[in-house]
């Protein structure tokens, strides 16, 4: 099970790191943080101005696909996104799957105005605090990765320290725990994380199940308009696109058409 791994992994790499610097060391850094997470939520919530909202993602590798990207600039990428009307962009940080760095998210928080996903494994509060301290605005947590009770817990105390977060879901039992913890953002994957089979028919089942006022995002599969298109008239407000973006030859026209899909 390539999820389990993953969080295996995640929580060895996680023992050390807080041997390295221990979270009060960590936490003092803040003192010094010149940046302030902003609210994302106006930024993902869809309108009749800007109906089709975009985080894009920097993504080099996946467990799904190997290397997907090999001439790898997060800087360049981040700053194109921005440029040509993400609202917000996702920094996967996680080093052995997805060959990810905490780093990219400093170096991108420096360079760009866009609100910044840290897109990781989080089971811990001092992946919290590390998101704050190296320049997200909002973190990612996976429902099926947690308990009911983890997740309540990491979710307040990542609102606590001024994170957004978006609760990430696949099915019924997980759509039940983002609504236990209060889930203000909810991100449905079309990705099943242990198989990788893709399911691009899954917001038409869970959609409807959350309640009103709660900002969707469709996650995972997305490359064409027609799902765009599809997806917001059902209800997505966002829409998270990694791979097909380090794939095209023209990050600018693609985010362009998609902005632009129904209008
Ligand atoms: O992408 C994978 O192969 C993967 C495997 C196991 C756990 C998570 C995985 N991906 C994380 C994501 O959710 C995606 O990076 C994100 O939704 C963008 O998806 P895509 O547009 O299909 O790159």
């Amino acid at each position: 099970m390539i999820l389990d791994e993953i969080i295996e992994k995640t929580k060895e790499d996680l023992q050390r790191r807080k041997i390295e610097i221990p979270l009060d060391l960590l936490g003092r850094s803040l003192a010094s943080n010149p940046y302030a997470p902003r609210d994302v939520k106006k930024y993902l919530t869809s309108t009749k101005e800007e109906p089709v909202r975009i985080i894009a993602e920097v993504k080099k590798a996946s467990p799904s696909k190997g290397i997907i990207k090999e001439d790898f600039d997060p800087l360049a990428i981040a700053q194109e996104y921005s440029a040509n009307g993400a609202n917000a962009i996702s920094v996967l940080t996680e080093p052995h799957y997805f060959k990810g760095d905490l780093e990219y998210l400093t170096q991108i928080r420096r360079y760009v105005p866009t609100p910044l996903l840290r897109k990781d494994f989080i089971v811990d509060k001092y992946q919290i605090v590390e998101a704050l301290v190296y320049g997200a605005d909002f973190i990612l947590l996976i429902a099926k990765a947690l308990s009911t009770k983890e997740l309540k817990e990491l979710y307040e105390y990542a609102l606590y320290i001024g994170l957004e977060v978006l609760v990430e879901i696949h099915d019924k039992e997980d759509l039940t725990k983002a609504m236990k913890c209060g889930a203000n953002i909810v991100g449905i994957n079309h990705r099943n994380l242990d198989t990788f089979e893709m399911d691009m028919q899954l917001c038409d089942k869970l959609i409807p199940m959350i309640p009103n006022g709660k900002i969707i995002v469709a996650e995972s599969g997305v490359s064409n308009t027609e799902t765009i298109k599809r997806l917001s008239s059902i209800g997505a407000d966002a829409f998270l696109i990694g791979e097909h973006f380090m794939r095209v030859p023209s990050i600018k026209d693609e985010l362009e058409t998609f902005k632009n899909a129904i209008n």
